[in-house]
């Protein structure tokens, strides 16, 4: 097994964010890579106030937050991800852009380091057909918020390798995540389901079948979800949302049709948390506000 020391992360905003923070919090050197610098800069800023909020809830201690922030280091080429052991690309939701990095990261790279893509539904095998060596590449898929959520879904593509697999487990643990081995189908074992539900939900709203509010209320109580449909499709980005189902309609057929008015949120640039609005509004802290008014479909 190669030695992981240093992990290189592609793409710095909501899930790149999530994976930096929890890979420093476990230990590990991180270099931080994205197309925009503006990009970089937040993302520092985000990850220094979840060391803080983390310090507050005292489940990091000051000494530990400290350590892990000096462990991110943020770089202005991919190049500089060279002497990395292990690579996790978290960029856009779209296989041109997933194929024309792969192709990149394969070329820089020695060859006995994983190129892993944290994609939400993508095929593994067609991004892996971008590198020379498809066999080093696999899906290793953490969920949002990162630091939260337990689980990494280790997806294998045609040509992934055993040992490919074995060393991503190893890491997926070692970051302090449970993992599953799936095989690759669109949109693995959860984004299937979850883009399913929130889709559905949002069909719901448009025929008036009940408030954002309502519905998420009776998914979590009645169906024991610890989040509403809503309350998770604005955490995750109706857009990225978006990309998957279209996927999934795609590949998978008529039941993953994009709901008109999430395709209509989604123009309107009400993405959820990342806008400050999508099914619910937020403030500038990121807290949720109450709205007085009465439910309707445009709200
Ligand atoms: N948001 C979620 O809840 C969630 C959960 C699991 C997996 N994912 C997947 O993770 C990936 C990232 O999602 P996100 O929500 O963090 O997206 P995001 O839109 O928040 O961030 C994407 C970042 O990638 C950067 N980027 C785009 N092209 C790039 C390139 N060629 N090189 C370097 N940087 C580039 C952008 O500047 C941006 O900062 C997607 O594949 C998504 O499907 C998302």
């Amino acid at each position: 097994m190669r030695q992981v020391d240093h992990i290189g992360i592609v793409g710095a905003g909501v899930m790149g964010v999530g994976i930096a923070y929890q890979a420093a919090v476990q230990g590990y050197d991180v270099r931080l890579f994205d197309v925009s610098d503006s990009a970089l800069e937040k993302a520092i800023q985000q990850i220094a106030s979840l060391v803080k909020r983390q310090i507050e809830k005292e489940r990091l201690t000051h000494a530990d937050g400290q350590a892990a922030l000096t462990r991110i280091q943020t770089v202005k080429s991919l190049d500089e991800l060279a002497s990395c052991d292990f690579i996790i690309e978290a960029i856009v939701e779209d296989i041109g852009a997933k194929q024309s990095l792969f192709r990149k990261l394969d070329a820089i790279s020695p060859e006995n380091v994983v190129l892993a893509t944290n994609t939400s539904a993508k095929s593994i095998t067609e991004i892996a057909s971008a590198a020379s060596r498809p066999e080093r590449v696999i899906g290793m898929h953490f969920f949002n918020p990162v630091h939260r959520m337990k689980l990494v879904e280790v997806v294998r593509g045609l040509q992934t390798t055993d040992w490919v697999v074995e060393q991503t487990v190893k890491l997926g643990r070692e970051m302090g995540k449970e993992t599953v081995r799936i095989q690759e189908r669109p949109g693995f074992a959860t984004s299937r389901i979850s883009a399913l539900v929130g889709n559905e939900a949002f069909y719901m709203l448009m025929e008036g079948v009940g408030s954002p509010e309502d519905i998420d209320q009776a998914v979590k109580l009645g169906l024991n979800y610890p989040m509403g449909p809503f309350e998770l499709g604005d955490l995750v980005g109706w857009d990225t949302r978006l990309k998957v189902l279209q996927y999934l309609h795609e590949t998978l057929g008529e039941k993953f049709r994009p709901c008109p008015l999430l395709v209509q949120y989604v123009k309107s640039g009400r993405l959820g948390r990342k806008t400050g609005q999508g099914v619910y509004r937020y403030d500038e802290q990121g807290r949720r506000v109450k709205e007085q008014q009465e439910f309707s479909i445009g709200r």
